[in-house]
């Protein structure tokens, strides 16, 4: 990949409708012509009522959901990448090196431990071990987990202590886009606060972040702009869509 160009995303006319098989097929639309630009530097937080799709968007931008119509695309300096066409083997290299997602919850693997947890996006890129763990150790040190946690599995921790790792796993690889749900939602305020700053760093880096904050003063301070959503969902969601695609997750 090669440097960025203005702007990095581009969403035109995203339209999302799942098909509830459990259900006799029902379908449920949930976001009609949704369209958004996010710049490098920039970080776009998402606002709107509970159920109003923003989590649904993040996990169509990581490739978790399927889009039913519109385009989601990147820009590079040598050229365009479309996401709702990108077929699934290329999913694995653009979350590795461009598209990091940190959600309230961990995904634990058993017998891993926290410090391997975040170590891991760097290995997969090829940063020498002994590096990687010196970053990663800084990370877990500044996100205030104790030294006594780093060499266990997470699976045990708190809410808060297993949020952190999963702070420090996604914000560790640098990532030029970072998806953000509810990063700080299980956080006290000292450590809301460390995460405040790293979304500033990955600002000033050049990163593009697209999040949703429910905390409204960490929202004032990371956002650069807001963008609601519920005027994309307005009475045109009545209606069935003729394209409606089925659930991938
Ligand atoms: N896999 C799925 N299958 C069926 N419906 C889904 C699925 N994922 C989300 N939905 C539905 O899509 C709608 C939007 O959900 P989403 O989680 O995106 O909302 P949200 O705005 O992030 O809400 P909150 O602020 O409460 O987290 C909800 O009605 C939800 O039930």
């Amino acid at each position: 990949m090669t440097s960025l160009t203005q702007p990095f995303l581009s969403v035109d006319a995203l339209h999302k409708a799942f098909v509830l098989h459990g259900q006799g097929g029902m379908t449920l639309e949930v976001m009609r012509d949704l369209s958004l630009t996010l710049s490098p530097g920039e970080c776009l937080v998402l606002a709107g009522p509970s159920g109003i799709g923003k989590s649904t968007l993040l996990k169509m931008l990581h490739g978790s959901y399927r889009v039913t119509g519109g385009t989601l695309r990147l820009h590079f300096e040598d050229g365009d990448l479309s996401l709702d066409t990108l077929p699934a083997h290329a999913w694995h290299t653009l979350r590795r090196d461009v598209i990091g997602y940190v959600s309230q919850f961990l995904r634990v693997v058993p017998r891993v431990p926290a410090v391997e947890v975040v170590i891991e996006p760097l290995l997969a890129r090829g940063v020498d071990e002994a590096e990687a763990r010196v970053r990663a150790e800084a990370m877990l040190a500044r996100l205030n987990l104790p030294e006594r946690l780093w060499s266990l599995p997470p699976g045990t921790f708190s809410g808060g202590e297993q949020q952190r790792v999963n702070i420090a796993r996604g914000f560790i690889a640098e990532h030029p886009l970072l998806l953000l749900d509810e990063p700080t939602a299980s956080l006290d305020a000292a450590n809301r606060e460390v995460v405040v700053q790293l979304i500033q760093e990955a600002k000033a880096r050049g990163a593009a972040l697209l999040g949703i904050f429910h905390d409204e003063d960490v929202r004032d301070r990371v956002a650069d702009r807001l963008l609601p959503l519920s005027p994309h969902m307005g009475a045109a969601l009545a209606s069935t869509p003729a394209n409606a695609e089925e659930i991938r997750s």
